[in-house]
């Protein structure tokens, strides 16, 4: 648990920003994790030794990094992969197509509850070899991975893009290669062809015309030097949204504007929001400039980038910009419900958001005055954390409970947050009773 204070005072009504408490920082992004997943994955399914590139570090990444090196030493053992849904996706089809291999695959508890029917029918229908150990459709899963027969197949893909870029990355061993129809709404359709551009980038040609998904039996070949892991877009967001929330002075080294991660979007997303990106800054790196807009309403479809709804929807409500988000409908089966999440803790600061219909939030600008100093639970999500920690601005000596919580993406986040002139304090678990307190005297 931590407390997060900002210099600037603020009364909570009328927010101001005094200027010579000036918000100004250089930081330096954690490399994303989604591309570091397929880095990783795809280098496990060269042949020979192929350079890898430096890989972000973080637990999600960390626990893929792991599963993969005793990967070598024991095909018979168990997996456990914590709260890393995109390496429990992978993982699963890797192993599943990993002749030999007899695996059990497991995650956190909340791992146990995201769902994972849809990738195994598909191996299964595929030739695989996979059982579920506890309920049927969730972790955890016992493996035994032989060479997959792979061909046709329509898949739902509305509920996870993971499980068809997992798909798509062990397709090349398949005999007959894949051909892949997708059924219905693409979510997160960008991490699909970041999925497709880093296999190609491995000698593996694709096909993706309508909806129809077609990769022929190849293998996969070492490129003479490795495509370098960008810095990760989705943890940009919480500086977007503290520029925003500041005024100041952000800029960041490492973001790629011709990137492979769908997330780049949140600089247009931003632009519409109050905040510019200028992509040639101070000494090589991005400047963000916030460029307030009175009159802002936000209509915006999470539905290609349901990483950024988050920092969005805590960015509009601090600014006072009523906004309708649609594209939610993922959110449920993340880290946790997370609209959910995000309606309970807003609630904390006198906003109330509606998701009467399914698959969106709406705010119509309205707040009641609170009282309390607000502190905030996590749910176990990163993106909680780093989403809220930023209200901080507005109201010194917020609390943030699990705090920790940050290092499934990016470790050094409140470090970070420090070094652009937060404090962060660790907060007494427990605040005495007053009691105590006279008891103390
Ligand atoms: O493939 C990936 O690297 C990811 C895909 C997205 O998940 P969904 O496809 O389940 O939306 C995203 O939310 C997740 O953080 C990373
Ligand atoms: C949804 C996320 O991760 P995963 O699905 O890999 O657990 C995330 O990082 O926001």
């Amino acid at each position: 648990m931590v407390s997060v204070r900002h210099k600037i005072q603020t009364d909570n009504e009328h927010p101001h920003i005094p200027p010579e408490e000036f918000l100004e920082t250089r930081i330096s992004l954690p490399l994303s994790k989604s591309m570091s997943a397929r880095a990783l994955i795809i280098n496990a399914l060269t042949s020979g030794s192929s350079p890898l590139p430096k890989v972000a570090e973080c637990d999600d990444t960390d626990t893929m990094v792991s599963a993969l090196r005793d990967d070598s030493e024991s095909l018979h053992r168990t997996v456990n992969v914590g709260a890393a849904g995109t390496t429990m996706r992978f993982l699963t089809a890797y192993y599943a197509c990993r002749p030999g291999c007899d695996i059990t695959l497991d995650g956190s508890e909340r791992m146990r509850q995201r769902p994972i029917s849809v990738l195994v029918d598909a191996l299964r229908t595929l030739g695989a070899d996979i059982k579920y150990i506890g309920e049927e459709g969730y972790p955890p899963l016992r493996i035994r991975g032989k060479k997959l027969k792979g061909g046709e197949l329509s898949l739902v893909s509305s509920v996870s893009s993971q499980y068809i870029s997992a798909l798509l990355m062990t397709a090349p061993a398949m005999a007959d290669g894949l051909k892949l129809t997708l059924l219905g709404e693409i979510t997160s359709r960008p991490y699909i062809l970041m999925t497709l551009r880093m296999m190609r980038d491995h000698g593996v040609e694709s096909e993706f015309y309508l909806n129809t998904i077609t990769i022929p039996p190849s293998t996969y070949r070492a490129p003479s030097s490795p495509r370098e892991i960008e810095g990760d877009w989705s943890a940009a967001a919480a500086w977007y949204e503290i520029e925003a929330l500041s005024a100041g002075a952000v800029t960041i080294d490492n973001l790629v504007n011709d990137s492979c991660q769908g997330d780049r979007c949140l600089a247009d997303i931003y632009s519409k929001i109050g905040v510019d990106t200028d992509w040639v800054g101070e000494d090589g790196g991005t400047d963000l400039l916030a460029n307030p807009d009175a009159d802002a309403r936000a209509n915006i479809d999470f539905s290609d980038c349901p990483d950024l709804a988050q920092y969005v929807t805590v960015t509009c409500v601090m600014l006072g910009i009523p906004f309708n988000f649609t594209g939610l409908h993922t959110l449920a089966i993340k880290e946790t419900d997370r609209v959910a999440a995000l309606k309970n803790e807003l609630t904390k600061l006198g906003i109330m958001l509606d998701d009467s219909i399914p698959g969106t939030l709406r705010w119509d600008g309205r707040r009641v005055r609170i009282t309390e100093m607000p502190v905030f639970d996590t749910y176990n999500d990163h993106r909680m954390a780093m989403s809220l920690a930023p209200i901080a601005l507005y109201i010194p000596g917020i609390i943030i409970r699990d705090a920790e919580v940050v290092t499934k993406s990016y470790p050094g986040f409140w470090q970070d947050l420090s070094s652009a002139g937060f404090s962060i304090l660790e907060a007494n678990e427990e605040e005495p009773s007053d009691s105590e307190k006279e008891g103390d005297k």
